[in-house]
């Protein structure tokens, strides 16, 4: 359902190392991810996007603060939820595109014909089936990072969380990636975070975190805020 709380973080902090030589890249931060929701998040280099996205995706654990999924029959639980696009599309060499695809559903337990159903739908909803039989190294790069979404559609996710998913693109090859982002987002009804340096990115969506030496902001429509300065 749009507009519910699909997941909360409270109190989320990331640190690294003990004593003198900890550092923060995440301030003790609260969020909310509504269903269906669609935000940019930006920041330089180093401000700790890779850091939210990582501990939102289950990738890393908070060192302090609760993350949770109230939108779920079970909120401490989410395999499989999060599917997670980065910014080189990482797929396997030696399998062609739809084996590519299905390996995710196959690594879940589901059924080869069930896992090769959904390969095939997946990249039929994103236009991609002319792919079907390529290698990845017979893929332009743009053509690599679509497979790597349509790989994320089939794993039938809740959230997507892509970390800067075009920094390798050229503009129209980006606008490309990201129409075929929104289509799985928006065929699966998943929320969509989408961390980038680009503002052209950027504006594609409704609400906008930011962050700076890791602490976040937000605008006023988005649905995230930090601690007040006197918590962290
Ligand atoms: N494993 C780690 N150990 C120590 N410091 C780390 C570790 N991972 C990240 N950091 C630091 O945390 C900060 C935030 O890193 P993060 O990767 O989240 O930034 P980012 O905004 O995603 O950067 P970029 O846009 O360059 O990818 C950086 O200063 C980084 O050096």
């Amino acid at each position: 359902m749009v507009n519910s709380p699909l997941v909360q973080g409270t109190k989320l902090a990331r640190r690294f190392g003990t004593g003198s030589t900890a550092f923060v890249a995440l301030h003790d931060t609260d969020l909310t991810i509504h269903q269906g929701a669609r935000i940019a998040l930006t920041g330089p280099s180093g401000s700790g996007k890779s850091t939210v996205l990582h501990l939102v995706a289950g990738l890393d654990r908070p060192s302090s603060g609760i993350l949770s999924w109230p939108g779920l029959d079970n909120p401490e639980h989410h395999p499989g939820l999060v599917g997670v696009v980065f910014q080189s599309p990482s797929l396997i060499p030696a399998l062609d595109v739809v084996e590519n695809v299905e390996l995710v559903s196959l690594i879940a337990g589901v059924s080869p014909v069930q896992a090769r159903a959904r390969a095939t739908a997946a990249l039929s909803i994103l236009g991609l089936m002319s792919l079907a039989d390529q290698l990845p190294e017979e893929l332009s790069g743009g053509q690599a990072q679509r497979v790597a979404i349509a790989r994320v559609l089939a794993g039938e996710p809740r959230l997507i969380l892509a970390d800067e998913p075009t920094g390798q693109l050229d503009r129209d090859t980006a606008a490309h990636v990201l129409d075929i982002l929104e289509a799985a987002a928006d065929s699966s009804g998943a929320a969509l975070v989408v961390a980038t340096h680009d503002p052209v990115v950027a504006d594609r969506y409704p609400h906008r975190w930011s962050i700076e030496d890791g602490r976040l902001r937000t605008d006023a429509a988005a649905t995230i805020h930090t601690a007040p300065e006197q918590d962290r």
